[in-house]
């Protein structure tokens, strides 16, 4: 039995530049925002486990004992976990019920924890009983990441639980969080939940959920950004769903039918990148008018560039227009397809031009707000430190 009840949060995330390209091992430029995910553990005395995920309305309830037969023969190394563990993936979706085509939201978050349980667990002399209650501020399957949110609570929570991380002290602070190495270990694992939902996915949304901030992902290598300017930036959810999994795999396949006319493309989004990085530097010591015009112009061509790999969508272009009306410049984020988009407001513009922005875009059904960017990645919380919102839903179920 396990005897820790807690509670973690982990982030959701915007891409500024590189969302796609950052699959093919292209640089993405990657901020934390201001909505997070929130997880609570609490030990369970019946020898079950049940998780309850309210967001995407999938409860379940197993005997640990007919979860125990599921269990990988011996505990995945990792720090060398390339690949998803086959026979387990397979295992876990004859036990459930799903077949490959299965992909709606509830079977692939109950996929995700029974993958990262098991593997966690599989060398503990016997699997721990537990109630997981998530429940996220963040829109799922709306380019915010709520996947990799989702996944990093998991590994932080269970990890803790099993001992390969140690608790932070939370003491008289309300929040509190892991060491540099237990955050790898975290980031490690999460990304192997990410699998189970994306497929292929590149590690920068778990990237981000883990470390918080702004980050440089490249190919497994994530650079904290700390000389950037203070950005303003207006999240917009068409609300238009759509499948990352799906998406990141159209777009593979387009490179590959057309690799010569899609590989130019993603050198370009790469150029994006580097440039909006270069520009964000060279601002955080005096930002100028021609700099956000740099941002703004980089934003346009990028929106173009997503467009031509597949991933624009009409809900996504109306966004681009109303806000253009205004001088204002966006593009989409996360992966396209409809979902959120990203608007970048200088510093200056003025609060009524925002205001009658939101205005017309919650009237076409959207929703829009003014987020803030760069917060905290994955914390242990206390119970003091939760709002009475969180609080009143984890005590709902
Ligand atoms: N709060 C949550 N509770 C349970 N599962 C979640 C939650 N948030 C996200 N997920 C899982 O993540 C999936 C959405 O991931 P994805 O398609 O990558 O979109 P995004 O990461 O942009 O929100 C959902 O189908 C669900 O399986
Ligand atoms: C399209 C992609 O670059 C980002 C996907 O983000 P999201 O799941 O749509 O929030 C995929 C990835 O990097 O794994
Ligand atoms: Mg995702």
């Amino acid at each position: 039995m396990c005897n820790t009840e807690l509670i973690v949060s982990a982030p959701g995330k915007a891409i500024l530049h590189g969302e796609h390209a950052v699959v093919h091992g292209k640089v993405a430029l990657a901020v934390s925002v201001n909505l997070r995910t929130y997880l609570r553990l609490q030990p369970n005395p019946d020898g079950t486990i049940r998780l309850q995920l309210p967001n995407v309305e999938a409860f379940a309830t197993w005997d640990v004992s007919s979860l125990q037969p599921l269990r990988p023969p011996c505990a995945a190394d990792p720090w060398n976990m390339d690949k998803l563990d086959s026979a387990l993936f397979q295992r876990l979706r004859d036990f459930a019920g799903f077949t490959e085509e299965t992909l709606d939201t509830h079977s692939m978050a109950v996929l995700a924890f029974l993958y990262i349980y098991l593997s966690i667990f599989a060398e503990s002399r016997e699997l721990p009983s537990f109630t997981v209650t998530v429940w996220s501020e963040l829109p799922p399957g709306a380019g915010l990441g709520s996947s990799a949110a989702f996944s990093v609570c998991l590994a932080a929570a269970m990890l803790s639980v099993q001992g390969s991380v140690s608790l932070p002290p939370l003491d008289t602070e309300s929040t509190a969080r892991w060491c540099k190495q237990d955050l790898e270990l975290i980031n490690m694992w999460a990304f192997q939940g990410e699998k189970v939902i994306h497929g292929t996915p590149s590690g920068v949304d778990n990237a981000v959920a883990t470390w918080g901030g702004i980050l440089r992902y490249r190919a497994g290598n994530i650079t904290p950004l700390s000389r950037v300017p203070m950005l303003r930036i207006l999240l917009t959810n068409t609300k238009v769903p759509r499948s990352t999994k799906l998406l990141v795999a159209g777009v593979r396949d387009k490179i590959k039918k057309f690799p010569s006319i899609m590989g130019p493309v993603l050198d370009s989004i790469d150029g994006i990148s580097i440039t909006c990085e270069q520009t964000l530097q060279e601002m955080a010591g005096h930002a100028t008018p021609e700099h956000y015009s740099v941002l703004e112009e980089l934003m346009d061509i990028n929106q173009h560039h997503l467009d031509v790999i597949g991933v624009g969508h009409t809900s996504v272009d109306h966004l681009c227009r109303i806000t253009l009306a205004q001088g204002l410049h966006s593009k989409l984020t996360g992966a396209g397809g409809g979902g959120c988009g990203i608007t970048l407001l200088r510093p200056g513009t003025d609060s009524l031009v925002v205001q009658s922005v939101i205005l017309e875009l919650k009237d076409c059904g959207y929703d829009c707000w003014e987020t803030s960017i760069g917060v905290p990645g994955v914390q242990l919380h206390s119970m003091s430190s939760m709002t009475a919102d969180v609080l009143s839903v984890f005590n709902s179920y």
